[in-house]
């Protein structure tokens, strides 16, 4: 895959086929089916293989390079802590968005993200307009356990979760302490993992940090700010 026209021409054909298929739990393009995770409080459905590998190399390459990657810094009581990855924030221009003092105002769509939201739109049946996107270079880079709770996200956040690149381990808790459900998944390069309804409520997710040879990965979060 060499460029956009390539990009669009293969896609319209596996987008067609998605919304011939999406009726039918027998789908004959394999690509766009999704497993539904068993958690109680919660919707979360994994497409491990929802873009193919030369769709997802090229994306990958194309995301390394021109996103406009960014070291944030969270103040903890005066103190300044870099956050353990890259992040930029994309979107249209008037969802503004803030967590844990770090204010983003978003860079306008670029093209392979405008790809992305078109192919996963046509599954979610939902339009997002905001896009959280992380870098996690090596073993070294994680995000701590947290929901996606914000109050701008609404009372059921919609989270579109795209990964490319590296292999990295995702988890999920319930963030009551009582019950001693657990999931994890590994997420796959070019995979997509839809959370919906109550699971920003009740649970919470991680990518821990791993002593292990991890090529970098990028995740993208893509979210509806009311
Ligand atoms: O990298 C991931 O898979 C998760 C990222 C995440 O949870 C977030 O950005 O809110
Ligand atoms: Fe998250």
């Amino acid at each position: 895959m060499e460029s956009f026209e390539q990009l669009n021409l293969f896609s319209d054909q596996s987008s067609l086929l998605s919304l011939d298929n999406s009726n039918q739990p027998k789908s004959s393009n394999p690509i766009k089916n999704g497993e539904q995770l068993p958690i109680e409080q919660g919707e979360i459905i994994y497409y491990s293989n929802f873009f193919e590998q030369p769709t997802s190399d090229f994306l990958y390459r194309e995301l390394e390079n021109n996103i406009k990657w960014t070291q944030d810094y969270l103040k903890i009581y005066g103190k300044s802590i870099a956050l353990p990855r890259l992040t930029a924030w994309y979107g249209e221009p008037e969802k503004r968005y803030a967590y844990s003092g770090i204010e983003m105002n978003p860079h306008p769509w670029i093209e392979p993200l405008l790809f992305i939201k078109k192919e996963i739109e046509l599954v979610t049946k939902v339009k997002f307009n905001s896009v959280l996107i992380n870098f996690y270079r090596d073993g070294n880079d994680s995000v701590a356990w947290h929901s996606d709770d914000e109050n701008e996200l609404g009372e059921y956040p919609v989270i579109g979760s795209v990964s490319l690149g590296g292999i990295r381990r995702f988890m999920l808790k319930p963030k009551n302490k009582e019950s001693n459900q657990k999931y994890e998944l590994e997420l796959a390069h070019g995979s997509f993992l839809l959370m919906s309804g109550e699971t920003q409520k009740y649970w919470l997710h991680q990518v821990p940090k791993t002593k292990k040879q991890v090529k970098p990965r990028i995740n993208l979060t893509f979210r509806i700010i009311h």
